[in-house]
């Protein structure tokens, strides 16, 4: 029985804990598959990464999971993936991930063929938020993609989630970074130039979030492989030429193809930042923003009656202090 073997393989601790059903994702390292915590019957999606595919040695690959994890751990955003647990055997790591019902960006994208401007704005003004956070937070995503945003429910107006931090980059505080705080006297030029100083910066998710805006809105990515330039990805991406065909951008406003062209921008000095791009004409727009507050903080019934008998209480004081003065 396919249940059967599915659960005799797992950690023992984890079985006790977790019933596994069906498979609902794969990654590029691993598969998503939904689980029930047998105490709540609460939904979870469980992610198994399997150690032996990782072609590096062993040794990369723990540096790299445990890494995921400890990333995982210091996170807490409505629009980022909490983990909530983590077990391992000799050949897998299993973390269990909040579920989305909504499942992948990048399936929302094919069924839809193109989002309403409105909705990818909603989103993009979240996944803008999400990151805002990570690098306030020291974190460079680095592998943004429709597949690594995930929606709550199969609604459009839903919040998102950006997940998948294996490639994410702490900026730790590296020996190199040390020696470049000191005076350089005695330090060979090549220790300036060297790759590894050059490295990337939080820009390359903007880059990234331009792209995923650009799939969004359009439906087709900005750079694949096509007859038309001859160009390959690569050198269509590092020269930073894409296309807007008409058919598919004409019902869609100025302001929003000005945050694309502002974000794909091969030079990371010039390219929007997080912050600017939050606060570019097409993200100011209230009635979104309000929309998407909700969404992120939802305040449940006892909340909203606290605090409405809160306000009710304040706005009370505040006229009897008003007559107080009338009176005076
Ligand atoms: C990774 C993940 N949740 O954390 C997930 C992945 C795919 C899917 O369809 C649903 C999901 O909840």
């Amino acid at each position: 029985d396919l249940m059967a073997d599915e659960q005799s393989n797992l950690p023992k601790e984890f079985s006790e804990k977790y019933l596994i059903t069906k498979k609902i994702g794969a990654g590029v390292c691993g598969e998503v598959k939904l689980a029930f915590e047998r105490a709540t019957c609460k939904k979870v999606a469980v992610k198994t990464i399997n150690k032996k595919d990782f072609p590096a040695s062993l040794g990369t690959a723990t540096r790299n999971a445990e890494r995921e994890i400890q990333i995982l751990k210091k996170i807490d955003h409505p629009c980022l993936i909490k983990t909530e647990d983590f077990f391992q055997t000799d050949d897998s790591y299993y973390i269990v991930l909040e579920l989305m019902e909504g499942g992948e960006l990048f399936d929302r994208v094919k069924s839809k063929n193109q989002i309403e401007e409105s909705i990818a704005k909603l989103y993009f003004y979240q996944m803008l938020k999400a990151v805002e956070y990570l690098h306030n937070n020291g974190i460079i995503h680095r592998d943004l993609k429709p597949e690594n945003v995930l929606l709550s429910s199969q609604d459009d107006i839903c919040v998102i989630k950006i997940t998948d931090f294996n490639q994410s980059k702490i900026l730790e505080e590296s020996a190199l970074m040390r020696t470049l705080c000191g005076t350089p006297t005695y330090l060979a030029p090549e220790v300036f130039t060297d790759a590894v100083t050059v490295g990337y910066s939080s820009a390359v998710d903007a880059w990234s979030l331009g792209v995923v805006l650009f799939v969004c809105l359009a439906g087709y990515p900005p750079f694949h492989p096509n007859a038309q330039t001859g160009l390959s990805v690569r050198d269509q991406i590092t020269q930073g030429i894409y296309t807007f065909i008409p058919s598919k951008w004409d019902g869609i406003s100025d302001d929003a193809k000005d945050v694309v062209k502002r974000l794909l921008l091969v030079d990371p000095n010039a390219r929007l930042t997080i912050e600017e791009a939050l606060h570019h004409p097409w993200l100011m727009d209230e009635a979104m923003k309000e929309t998407a507050e909700c969404i992120m903080y939802p305040r449940d019934s006892g909340d909203a009656a606290e605090a409405d008998a809160a306000e009710a209480d304040a706005s009370t004081t505040k006229r009897s202090r008003e007559d107080d003065d009338d009176e005076q």
